[in-house]
């Protein structure tokens, strides 16, 4: 048992699916897993492990925002051996031509957190993705025909601004989408030595406004997750 998660040891498996919504583990268990044993309910953070295509796999809540993220992050790498971080989750669209329902596979990832600057001081860390997942997770979405986007993408510390203009800079520089966990998920798997990804359906869209209803993002979350599963059964 680590501290947030009252799993024991071996219980959970090398590659874990990471949602920033538990009830969302919830739904990759039941919908996906043959077999879902919950291995943690410490502060309702869900987590489930099961097969999938026959490979044993973990699906694991991580809350909203770096913080949260890499509490789990860091107990499943250092207290629980696990070696492939998927992250699947939402996000909003900083450009025209990305629209809402479509995949983003973050290949880098910004921020306007201080955890690198606390760790790096004036030095400036590109957190990456593992490009073998990555490479993976884009020819599974373009044999499935999902309209995917590889690229930057940004992890803000705040979900609500006090500038919302903000994101034109983003914009200009070609970054993608915004979410909220991403570079933290990526440097500390730089810092381990295992693999991260995060895949992210577009749930809303920063220039049109178009959102997407509860009903469609559940389907389009469909689409995601298979694309992350069959992306880790090669890992
Ligand atoms: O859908 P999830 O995985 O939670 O991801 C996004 O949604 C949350 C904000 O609503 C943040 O965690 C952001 O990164
Ligand atoms: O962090 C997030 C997630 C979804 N949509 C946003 O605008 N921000």
């Amino acid at each position: 048992m680590s501290i947030h998660i009252n799993a024991e040891k071996g219980q959970i498996a090398e590659t874990v699916l990471l949602p920033g919504d538990p009830l969302r583990a919830k739904h990759i268990a039941e919908t996906f897993f043959e077999n879902p044993v919950q291995h943690n309910s410490v502060r309702g953070m869900l987590g489930f492990t099961g097969t999938y295509k026959g490979k044993r796999i973990s699906v694991q809540g991580t809350g909203m925002g770096i913080p949260s993220c890499l509490i789990y992050a860091e107990e499943l790498v250092t207290e629980y051996g696990c070696k492939n971080l998927i992250r699947v989750g939402t996000c909003g669209s900083y450009q025209e031509d990305v629209h809402v329902r479509d995949i983003i596979i973050g290949q880098a990832a910004s921020t306007d957190s201080n955890i690198n600057k606390v760790r790096f001081g004036e030095k400036t860390f590109a957190p990456v993705a593992d490009f073998g997942l990555l490479l993976a997770a884009y020819q599974i979405a373009q044999q499935r025909g999902f309209r995917t986007h590889v690229g930057n993408i940004m992890s803000s510390d705040t979900f609500y601004h006090d500038d919302y203009d903000q994101y034109k800079i983003w914009q200009q520089f070609g970054v993608l989408a915004v979410e909220m966990e991403a570079a933290g998920l990526y440097t500390v798997a730089a810092k381990h030595g295992v693999k991260a990804l995060t895949i992210l359906t577009v749930s809303d869209h920063l220039i049109t406004h178009e959102v997407t209803t509860a009903e469609e993002r559940q389907l389009t979350f469909n689409g995601m997750i298979e694309v992350a599963l069959d992306a880790a059964l090669g890992s």
